[in-house]
Parts: structure tokens; sequence; C-alpha cells
């Protein structure tokens, strides 16, 4: 599915159906939740380890606040790294880092690359929800310095929505791009998942639905 159809299918949701996004990112936090714990139960090591949210400054990084509060209630250890000041976050994305503050997950607000070297350990697996559908070219400044030092970490890496970095539509990769062993990707595949060049950036897909009716799916001929 194009970039440009998913978002549409969100703002129709919205607007035509009356859903609330905060409704729509919760059914995708949660969704991506059980699908990183499922992946963690599968993982070498077996139990749950520590878990790294790296949030962004939009609705990608909003998943990540309810991401979090979703692995906690599963039994993960997590904490949560912003590259923005919360004040900058903006409608559901700002309700969902206030609720994770207030439940007081560790969470912590990094300027530098120095913070994110300190921040992101090596052990844990590291959740990349810096930038989804919004982001247009290769990641900038603080946002690029994140994808290259989770990429050297030794733990798992999963991207959500798609791997910060990587061009939905095109599958063409930017430098750097986040390689993930998991995407998680909200209501279809993007069509640039589909591209060789997208394959080792992606690791494997799992399409989580976030509960839009089935009417508006098969508008937009979504399986
Ligand atoms: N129906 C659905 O699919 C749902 C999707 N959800 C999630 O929402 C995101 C899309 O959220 P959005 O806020 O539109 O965009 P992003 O979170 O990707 O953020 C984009 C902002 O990031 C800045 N930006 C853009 N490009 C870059 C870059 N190359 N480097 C650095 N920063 C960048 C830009 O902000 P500025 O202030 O700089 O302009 C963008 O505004 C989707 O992917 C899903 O994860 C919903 O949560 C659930 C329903
Ligand atoms: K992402």
């Amino acid at each position: 599915m194009k970039r440009d159809d998913v978002r549409r299918v969100d703002q129709i949701a919205i607007e035509d159906y009356g859903m609330l996004g905060l409704v729509l990112m919760e059914n995708a936090g949660r969704g991506a939740a059980e699908r990183i714990a499922a992946l963690c139960q599968e993982s070498p090591g077996g139990a749950a380890h520590p878990v790294c949210i790296l949030c962004g400054p939009g609705n990608n990084g909003g998943d990540g606040y309810v991401i979090a509060r979703h692995l906690e209630l599963l039994g993960f250890s997590v904490h949560i790294l912003s590259l923005v000041p919360l004040e900058r976050l903006t409608g559901d994305a700002s309700v969902n880092a206030s609720i994770a503050a207030k439940a007081g997950l560790p969470l912590q607000v990094a300027t530098s690359a120095e913070d994110l070297d300190r921040w992101i350990t090596d052990d844990e697996t590291v959740v990349d929800c810096l930038l989804g559908t919004g982001a247009t070219g290769a990641p900038r400044g603080l946002y690029g310095d994140a994808v290259k030092l989770a990429n050297k970490r030794r733990g798992l890496r999963v991207a959500i929505d798609l791997p910060t970095g990587l061009d939905c539509d095109t599958g063409i990769p930017s430098q750097p791009t986040f390689r993930a062993d998991l995407t998680v990707t909200f209501v279809a595949e993007k069509e640039g998942f589909t591209k060789a060049d997208a394959k080792p950036w992606l690791g494997t897909v799992r399409v989580v639905g976030i509960g839009v009716p089935q009417a508006l799916l098969n508008d937009f001929a979504v399986a």
C-alpha cells in the first residue's frame, strides 16, 4: 500500500467514521507490543529482556509511548528515549507521552549523540519509533545518530511502521537506515516493502490492524 493511501485511511477513519486518533494509536501500539513480546520470547535468550524505545517528534513516536506501556504490562523492563522535549509533541503523541510520564515509565530526553551512546545499551531490544510515514529523506541530525548507534548494538531491533530511513514507497534505503530484525507495520504492508533493496532493512514483516472498519479497508483493497 502506498504511503499516502495509508495516511488517508487514518484520516478517513477519523473524519468520516468518527474514530478517535487515540483509539487507532492504542490499537497500533498494543498490537506492536504483542508482536515484540512474541519475538523476544523466540530469541536465543528466551527470557524477556530490557527494551529501549526510541521516540521521535510525531505519531510514530506516539506509538512508542503506547508500546512502552503495554510492554511493561507484559512484564518487560522498558525505558523510553525521546529525541525531542515532550512539550514539543502534539496531539495523540503528546497525550500518550504524558500518560507514560505520569505512569512513571522510565523516560529520558536525549539531546546529543553522547546521550544516545550512554543510554542505548548493548543487550536490550531497541524499538524504532523515530520516524514513520511522515518522514522525508534521510534521517537528519540526532535521528541519523540514533539509527547508526542502534545498528551497532548487539540486541534485537524492531522497526515500527517502517525502518527509519527507508522510503516506504520506493523501498530505497537512505544513509543511514535502521536495520530491523522485525518490522511491525500498520494497516497493510507498504508498497516499498516488496522491493529487493528494502529486504536487508525490514527483517520479518508483521502487519498489525488498527481497528478501522472492513468497509474502509475494502475501499483501499486491503485484504
Ligand atoms: N493509520 C495508520 O497507519 C496509523 C499510523 N500511526 C503512526 O503515525 C505515523 C505517522 O505519524 P506522523 O506524525 O504523520 O509522522 P512521523 O511520526 O513519521 O513524524 C514525522 C515528523 O518527523 C520530522 N521529520 C520528517 N522527516 C525527517 C527526517 N528525515 N529527519 C528528521 N526528522 C524528520 C518532521 O517533523 P518536523 O517538525 O521536522 O517537520 C515530521 O513532521 C505512522 O508512521 C504510524 O507509526 C498512528 O499512530 C496509528 C494509525
Ligand atoms: K519507525
